[in-house]
């Protein structure tokens, strides 16, 4: 009998999960014979067994699809009722899935390698549009949100430039910079802000004044994880997400009054938001999400549990569980003091 292997997305949705789900599919159908089925909306799918077909026909065209076909959530694998590894193997079992195909971030790959040490066999692909695993030079998504993000750099640059205001947008990137860092280099910022580095309102306004000074409307990016010295948590007042941590979102919106009281320049704020996760992957994102894609049908074809893939150079690796889940992958403080020195 043909093996059958379940895919799951979980945690954020990012631009390049269908290209995964079609790479592993049409790899593992064509070259290995395997049958698969996709689990819906997350850990819930696979808790409840609630699944659907995936075969050469439900994937056709899916790699310039945005979003999961599939669902996604923040649902708990453990902490959930009906969860945990005794029922998740039953599941598993009356559905004669030989193995769970998990896509998703940090938090994802932790669920993922408690169950790996419960028994269950499972494989992971890191996903998420912050870049911030360490195990893989790039994760898929990452380079969308940045096309987008320099985008609007550039459009609030015209808007800016017109009223001669001071112009704040906020991306996302909860403990990581990255988007903020690539997007401001890439848009040509004239200060980016990022969880990894502090910098007073003294300073922010010193940058914005100069600029304005020689004639130029400032342009500030800051990531959503961004905290002045005096902040002891990130801003955020949207309660708690599914996982219980808090939502962030909104520092742009508090720096903008706080840049046009201080230094007389009008200034106003846009928050990005999920714009950045959401529509086409980019053709970088494309070819990396079906490159892991069909990594990981040869994963899973090899029995490699515990395992994910990661991208080495132009390489797709093979890191455990264990080696995903180590430091978070922050800006090192060169690279932001690299581009730090022409702010203002
Ligand atoms: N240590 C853990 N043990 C068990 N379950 C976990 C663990 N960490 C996370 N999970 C579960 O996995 C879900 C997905 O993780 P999380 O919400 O952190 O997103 P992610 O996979 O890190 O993706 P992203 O951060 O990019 O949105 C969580 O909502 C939670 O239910
Ligand atoms: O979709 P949600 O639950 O609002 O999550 C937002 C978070 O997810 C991410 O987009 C990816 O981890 C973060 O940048 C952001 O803080
Ligand atoms: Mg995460």
């Amino acid at each position: 009998m043909a093996k059958r292997f379940g895919i799951l997305t979980s945690g954020g949705d990012c631009p390049g999960l269908n290209a995964v789900i079609r790479g592993a599919v049409l790899k593992g159908e064509t070259v290995y014979g395997h049958e698969f089925v996709g689990f819906k909306d997350g850990w819930a799918g696979l808790v409840y067994g609630d699944i659907m077909e995936l075969n050469r026909s439900t994937v056709r065209g899916l790699s310039h699809e945005g979003g999961t076909i599939l669902g996604t959530s923040r649902f708990g694998p453990y902490t959930e009722p009906d969860g945990g590894p005794d029922n998740i193997k039953k599941v598993l079992k009356n559905l004669g899935i030989d193995g769970v195909i998990a896509i998703g971030g940090d938090g994802t790959a932790a669920a993922s390698k408690r169950l790996f040490d419960d028994g269950i066999n499972i494989v992971g692909v890191p996903k998420t549009i912050d870049n911030d695993i360490d195990a893989t030079d790039y994760t898929f998504g990452f380079n969308t949100a940045v096309e987008i993000a320099t985008e609007a750099i550039d459009r609030l640059r015209t808007t800016g430039n017109s009223h001669k205001r001071c112009m704040v947008l906020e991306v996302m990137g909860r403990h990581a910079g990255w988007i903020a860092l690539h997007s401001g280099i890439a848009g040509g910022a004239h200060v980016i802000l990022i969880p990894e580095n502090p910098e007073s309102l003294d300073q922010i306004c010193a940058w914005v004044t100069s600029v304005k000074a020689r004639g130029r409307s400032p342009m500030v990016v800051v990531a959503e994880g961004f905290k002045l010295p005096e902040m002891t948590e990130a801003y955020s007042t949207k309660g708690l997400d599914g996982f219980n941590r808090p939502r962030l979102g909104g520092v742009g919106e508090v720096l903008a009054p706080l840049i046009e009281e201080r230094t007389g320049i009008e200034t106003r704020a846009t928050v990005l938001g999920h714009i950045q996760r959401g529509g086409v992957p980019s053709a970088y994102d494309r070819v990396l999400a079906t490159r892991m894609g069909m990594a990981t049908a040869d994963l899973v074809a090899e029995k490699g549990w515990g395992q994910m893939v990661a991208l080495h150079g132009t390489r797709i690796d093979r890191i455990t569980f264990d080696e995903a889940l180590g430091e978070l992958k922050t800006v090192p403080q060169d690279q932001y003091q690299e581009i730090r020195v022409i702010f203002g």
